[in-house]
Parts: C-alpha cells; sequence; structure tokens
C-alpha cells in the first residue's frame, strides 16, 4: 500500500517524539530503525518515520543516510518528505539540518526553484516557539536556555536564520508571524515572492498550533519541508482534513512482563532533575564519567554487577549524566566527540547486558544515547503506544522476539516524575 507522509528523523528519539504526534493526530504510524529492509511488509500505515542516527555525524554521511530514507519513503508512495530535526534545532556550524536539507531540495532539480523549503522547529506543546525566527524554549531565548550546555550541540544563538545560513547554500529568509497568522494564502505568496527572490529556505515563526496547522497546509503542497514534530503535527492534520485515515489508536498488544530497567546518558537539565527524583523510588546507580571513557570494561561489569540481583524485585536506573561543569571537565581531558562516544557505547553494551540478565522493558533518556541503545539491540522497528509525556511514547518492538516495550526520552523532555511514569506505563 502507498504512503501518504514519509519522515527522516536524525535521531532516534526525536522519531519516536514525531511519530506519537502523527499517531496522535489520527495517522497510522510505524517507526523504523534505519531504512527498513525490503522484505517489511507495511499494511494499513499513513506514516512512516524514518529514524536515523544523522545529528551528531560527519554531514555527508547525514546526507547520505537521509537521501537514502527518502528513496525508500518515495518509493512507498510518500508524496511529502518531512526531515524531522530537534525542537531545539541542534546542531553545529558543520551540520547537519542545513546540509541535509541543500540536498534533499537539490535532488528536486529544477522543481526546488519553485518551493523555498519551510524549516521550523516549533512545538508549542513542549513550550519550543519561533517568533521573526529567533527560538524560544519556555519562553527564554534558545542561547540562554540549558541547550546552550549541551554536550555535542551547544547552541549559542537563538536566530535560526542566522544559524541556518551558516549550514545551507539554500539562501535564508523568514516567513513572519505576520504573515503566517493571516493563513496559508499569505504564507504562499510570502514563498513565491522569496521564489523570485532565489531564496531556497525560509524559517517559519510559529506561536501556536494553528500557526503550525497553517503552515502545515502550505507545507503538504511542496516536496519537502523541515521541522520538529509542530510541523509533524501542521501535516497531519492536513491529511486528515482531506481524509487520509483519521482514526489511529495506539497501538496494544500482548502485555509484557520480565524486568525493568532505565539508562540514562543524556545531560539537560531536564534528565539531572528526573533522575534526582527518581532515587526516592528505584535503586539509581551513578556512573564515574571518566571510567567509561578510560576503563568501560570494568565499569559495565560492576553496574551489571550491581543492577543483576535487584532487577526481579524492583525497576534500576543507571545513569552517566554529569551536569555542565562535570561534562565540562571531561570533555576538556578527552575531547568532545571521544568522550560522548565512549559514553553512548558504554551505555549501549550496558542496555545489551540488562537484557540478557532479563530485562525486557527499558527506558532510555537521551537521543545519541537511545540511538546507541537500540542499534546495540538490534530492533527494526516500532509500533506506537500510548503517551507518557509529551513527545514521549510507549514503544513496542516489531517483529522481534523476545517482544519488548522501551521509552526512549528526549534529554528534554518529561516532567520531574518522567521516570515513575514510565515505569507505570510499562506496567502489564
Ligand atoms: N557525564 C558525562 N560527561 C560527558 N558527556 C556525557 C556524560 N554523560 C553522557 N554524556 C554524553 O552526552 C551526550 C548526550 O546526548 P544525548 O544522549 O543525545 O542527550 P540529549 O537527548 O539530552 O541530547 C551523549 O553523547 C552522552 O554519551
Ligand atoms: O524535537 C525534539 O525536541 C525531540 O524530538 C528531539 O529530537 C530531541 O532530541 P534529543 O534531546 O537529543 O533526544
Amino acid at each position: 500500500m502507498s504512503i501518504r507522509l514519509g519522515a527522516i528523523a536524525d535521531d532516534y528519539t526525536g522519531a519516536s517524539d514525531l511519530a506519537n504526534t502523527l499517531t496522535k493526530a489520527g495517522l497510522r504510524t510505524v517507526q523504523t530503525i534505519g531504512v527498513p529492509a525490503p522484505d517489511l511488509v507495511l499494511s494499513d500505515v499513513d506514516a512512516v518515520v524514518v529514524a536515523l542516527k544523522s545529528r551528531s555525524i560527519p554531514a555527508a554521511d547525514a546526507v547520505a543516510q537521509s537521501q537514502a530514507a527518502r528513496d525508500w519513503l518515495k518509493r512507498q508512495g510518500a508524496r511529502h518528505i518531512l526531515f524531522k530535526i530537534c525542537s531545539t534545532f541542534d546542531s553545529t556550524d558543520a551540520g547537519n539540518i542545513g546540509q541535509v536539507l541543500d540536498a534533499l531540495r537539490g535532488d528536486l532539480g529544477p522543481e526546488a526553484g519553485q518551493w523555498p523549503v519551510l524549516v521550523t522547529p516549533a512545538f508549542p506543546e513542549t513550550g519550543r516557539t519561533v517568533y521573526f525566527g529567533n527560538l524560544f524554549v519556555n519562553g527564554v531565548p534558545l542561547n540562554e536556555s540549558p541547550l546552550k550546555d549541551h554536550p555535542l550541540n551547544p547552541m549559542t544563538d537563538s536566530s535560526l536564520v542566522r544559524v541556518l545560513a551558516r549550514q545551507s547554500q539554500a539562501g535564508v529568509a523568514l516567513v513572519d508571524l505576520a504573515t503566517v497568522v493571516q493563513g496559508a494564502e499569505a504564507v504562499r505568496a510570502r514563498l513565491g515572492a522569496l521564489a523570485q527572490a532565489g531564496t531556497g529556505a525560509a524559517i517559519a515563526d510559529a506561536v501556536f498550533e494553528r500557526d503550525l496547522e497553517t503552515l502545515g497546509l502550505v507545507a503538504l503542497e511542496a516536496p519537502l519541508s523541515v521541522g520538529a514534530s509542530g510541523l509533524g503535527l501542521g501535516l497531519a492534520r492536513a491529511l486528515v482534513a482531506q481524509g487520509v485515515s483519521g482514526g489511529s489508536d495506539a497501538a496494544t498488544g500482548a502485555p509484557v512482563a520480565g524486568a525493568v530497567a532505565a539508562i540514562a546518558g543524556s545531560c539537560s537539565a531536564a534528565t539531572l532533575e528526573q533522575i534526582a527524583r527518581a532515587e526516592a523510588i528505584m535503586p539509581v546507580l551513578r556512573l564515574d564519567p571518566e571510567q567509561l571513557v578510560t576503563a568501560p570494561d570494568a565499569a559495565i561489569v560492576a553496574a551489571l554487577d550491581w543492577a543483576r540481583p535487584k532487577l526481579e524485585g524492583t525497576p534500576v536506573l543507571i545513569a552517566a549524566s554529569g551536569t555542565p561543569d562535570q561534562v565540562a571537565a571531561l570533555q576538556a581531558r578527552y575531547g568532545r566527540e571521544a568522550s560522548g562516544h565512549a559514553i553512548e557505547q558504554a551505555s549501549a553494551r550496558l542496555a545489551e547486558g540488562l537484557v540478557e540478565a532479563g530485562v525486557r522493558r527499558l527506558i532510555v533518556a537521551g537521543g545519541e544515547t537511545s540511538g546507541a541503545c537500540v542499534d546495540r539491540l538490534g530492533l527494526a522497528a516500532f509500533a506506537i503506544g500510548r503517551e507518557i509525556a509529551a513527545g514521549v511514547p510507549l514503544l513496542r518492538t516489531v517483529d522481534h522476539a523476545p517482544a519488548m516495550l522501551l521509552a526512549l526520552k528526549s534529554g528534554n523532555f518529561g516532567g520531574p516524575d518522567f521516570f515513575a511514569a514510565a515505569v507505570a506505563a510499562m506496567q502489564p
């Protein structure tokens, strides 16, 4: 069967966030891990989100993987492709949002000139709004928010027109809120004028969901857009209004028993608070991040020895996460990429060890961390279950024995009691 919407997500938590939004809006949605094998059978599916781990890899690799995902989605019939980026625009001047946008747009050939690509990370449900091209996180300019201290993509400029212009050759302009609130016709007119001027990409302001509905309607008329779950919401609502699906239920299935464990690799302010709160309800092991870099084998053996005897009686949480000062100190000693990569790989090996020890319900906090864990576990696709917190659905493995439930949490998402909520949502 033909799908109507294809999405390429640049990380796994972002993919499940988008899949959650599309499902809630009424599209029957599947999340795949990477470009699916040719034998994956899709039936009764309106939207597919291909999850890549391409946010913090060399731009050329991100481009190649995104093009492969786009080609697969188009073969499934997708007429519109959403490149799902982070609602906090996580990227560096080296990429990868602009470079992937340029490549996907370039592949459109002469058609590209008609369509400046709409770009907006706005996601009001989680406090991300864009005004005059500036991104606000819960009312705080991006460069003053906790994202300024992100271990891999510190965001130090809230002007997305400037940020994207440093990454893209497309020529970047703004569709301002005054235009968006006038409705779809005004946005079309603005994009038409930008196309005439040779502009290839437009950051679109959006503060409320109705702004994203307008943008989704217009974006759907073009082959490509770039945004976070808010734009996904707009696209989904436009499709549902056109009669696509309109009756999706989150996936249910046989209860999954087996031990429950959580791994945290996000160093976001939200996750640090969630870990502290989890200490009141479950055993929490705080790993020594330096040991994870210098002597990971010993650290992993010790952590699994700590966890195994507890798993039968209680969920456990194992956290590498550190404060901005601790992260900065580790990075000064071992380098940003090397320490991030080493800790991700150690987290992935812990996930594998926990599953070998009987864990069937796994919570992971952190996008890159989730990517590393899911890859190590060899999971291919997820059905989308009920929402645990805004942007975080319960995931059920597809075609995987034994069946597992997962929650892949973006570092920034979830309330202070997220771990308790996730454990409760996984109860049979
Ligand atoms: N204590 C630490 N010091 C330095 N880096 C860390 C530490 N703990 C985790 N990391 C790394 O920080 C990065 C967090 O990124 P990610 O998992 O994507 O979280 P988020 O969802 O908050 O962006 C990962 O590369 C992870 O390995
Ligand atoms: O759009 C968002 O904020 C999320 O879907 C997302 O992409 C989060 O990324 P991480 O914080 O790296 O998990």
